[in-house]
């Protein structure tokens, strides 16, 4: 074991990956010898040399362009983009090309050895093009797979795995844990299976779910509601695509309420998604409606971040009202 925080343990993943298979690839902007914007691929391109981690020109449809020629040709690229807030730029390649492509081609080729990794999310003062959380874009797309890490340990197992899938998989870091969020974390290879929730808490009165960063903030909430007697079951999402309905369906018919939050706007947000499945899942063993506690329906505001944000007062309220319905 090792302490490691979020990006030691991302850069780890991409070191065994890298040494494990030539054909393994990282890049993007400053990836190269800068080691990208956070440091997250430091030090690789020394180790590997220049042909397999360097910089790309700032055009992020080209390097998603070049990503998936390179899957499909049977190299396993790792693309980072730089703040997912420039994802959209590569929208068409993502959903049209990564997405489709063993679809379109019968099979016959794939670009499921593609990963691509961007920093995600707010809390850090960047303002409207550094803090937004655009899963929801994503996720209406089958044919990709969606991964949030919410600790180190988490963040080099489920890279692991990405890596490893044979289907094109966002991977999505929370960037305000870049450097927060330290654990220990087994220096050896292991992967965390994608698809899969973890239950952080068990409880009896309230099923608590989030993903990434926002776990922080239902975890603060739930011991606030804990001090007032109220049970919570903590959920970590992990994947958004393909999501684990069963483990969050079980936990709600356990426990009768169901509070979801995430850090993204409210309106066709995933929460929404989620909301309406297990409604349908768990109809008559809901003793309250369920909650979804969110971001505004805003651009990211830079001057109003904590107002904006679904804070732990916010999910404790709507943990009061579902228990007192
Ligand atoms: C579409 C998009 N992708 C990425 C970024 C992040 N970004 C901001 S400045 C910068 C580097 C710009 O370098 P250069 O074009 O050489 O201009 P310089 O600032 O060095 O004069 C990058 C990648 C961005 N702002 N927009």
């Amino acid at each position: 074991m090792a302490q490691m925080n979020l990006l030691q343990a991302i850069n780890n993943a991409l070191d065994i990956a890298m040494a494990e298979d030539d054909s393994t690839l990282c890049f993007g902007e400053d990836v190269g010898y800068f080691g990208g914007v956070f440091r997250a691929t430091s030090g690789l391109q020394e180790k590997y040399g220049k042909a397999r981690c360097f910089n790309t020109p700032l055009v992020e449809q080209g390097i998603l362009g070049f990503a998936n020629g390179l899957a499909a040709q049977g190299s396993r690229p790792i693309a980072e983009i730089q703040f997912a807030d420039y994802i959209f730029p590569a929208f068409d390649q993502i959903v049209n090309e990564s997405a489709k492509f063993r679809y379109r081609s019968g099979n016959e080729f794939d670009v499921g050895r593609l990963t691509i990794r961007t920093p995600y999310g707010g809390g850090i003062h960047g303002g409207l093009y550094h803090s937004q959380s655009p899963e929801a874009y994503f996720a209406h797309t089958p044919g990709l797979k969606i991964v949030v890490p919410r600790n180190p340990y988490q963040a080099k197992g489920l890279l692991l795995a990405a890596i490893r899938d044979d289907n094109p998989v966002l991977f999505f870091e929370p960037k305000r844990l870049y450097r927060a969020a330290v654990g220990e974390v087994p220096e050896e290879d292991y992967q965390l299976p994608l698809g899969k929730a973890e239950i952080v808490k068990q409880g009896s009165d309230v099923t608590l779910l989030a993903w990434g960063a926002q776990m922080e903030i239902i975890e603060k909430a739930a011991d606030m509601a804990e001090a007032d007697g109220i049970s919570c079951e903590v959920i970590d999402l992990r994947s958004i695509l393909p999501w684990d309905v069963e483990t969050i369906a079980n936990s709600v018919r356990k426990t009768g309420r169901f509070v979801i939050s995430q850090e993204a706007p409210l309106t066709a947000g995933f929460a929404s998604e989620i909301a309406a499945t297990i409604q349908q899942e768990c109809f008559l063993h809901l003793e309250s409606p369920i909650a979804r506690v969110c971001g505004l329906d805003t651009p990211y505001p830079l001057a109003l971040e904590k107002e904006y944000q679904a804070d732990h007062l916010k999910v404790y309220e709507a943990i009061k009202r579902s228990m007192d319905y």
